[in-house]
């Protein structure tokens, strides 16, 4: 969408509910996606229009330092991660406070992250590549998308 910087490789497909301008919509959610949202959404208490799945397939895999904007207008927006499959390290980095050491959370099968509020306004964060041999990872990011 509007995210900045993406260095590594991983494979990565969306969803959107219709009536998006964005191209890359696909309002076809299966099943399983949905009742994935429904979870996210009782949990959080907000609602969530887009969703970005990424797979890493092995530890060559990642995501380089960036921060997600889902709007061109409003950065501020909740971002919902959901991670299936192997443990990868997800960091954290304030983007101008360098005193502030980074956050290293190891995203375990399961876990749920919510990306609240200015978190992208302030913060980057990466999935970085690990030598150590790793099976597949899923990870799910759900987004609320609105017009620019
Ligand atoms: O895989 C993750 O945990 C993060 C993915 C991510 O940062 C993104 O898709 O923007
Ligand atoms: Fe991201």
């Amino acid at each position: 969408m509007y995210d900045k910087v993406v260095t590594a490789p991983r494979m990565i497909s969306w969803y959107g509910d219709s009536g998006r301008p964005e191209r890359r919509s696909n309002p076809d959610w299966p099943l399983e996606l949905l009742q994935i949202r429904e979870r996210v959404e009782k949990e959080t208490h907000i609602n969530f229009n887009a969703v970005l799945l990424n797979l890493y397939r092995d530890g060559t895999d990642g995501v380089g330092w960036h921060s997600d904007k889902t709007s061109s207008s409003n950065k501020d927006m909740n971002i919902a991660s959901v991670t299936f499959g192997e443990t990868r390290l997800f960091r954290l980095r304030h983007k101008t406070l360098k005193h502030i050491a980074p956050i290293e959370i190891p995203l375990h099968h399961g876990t749920f992250l919510l990306m609240a509020g200015h978190t992208n306004t302030y913060w980057e964060h990466q999935v970085p590549k690990t030598a150590r041999p790793v099976l597949p990872r899923i990870n799910l990011t759900f987004r609320q998308v609105r017009e620019a």
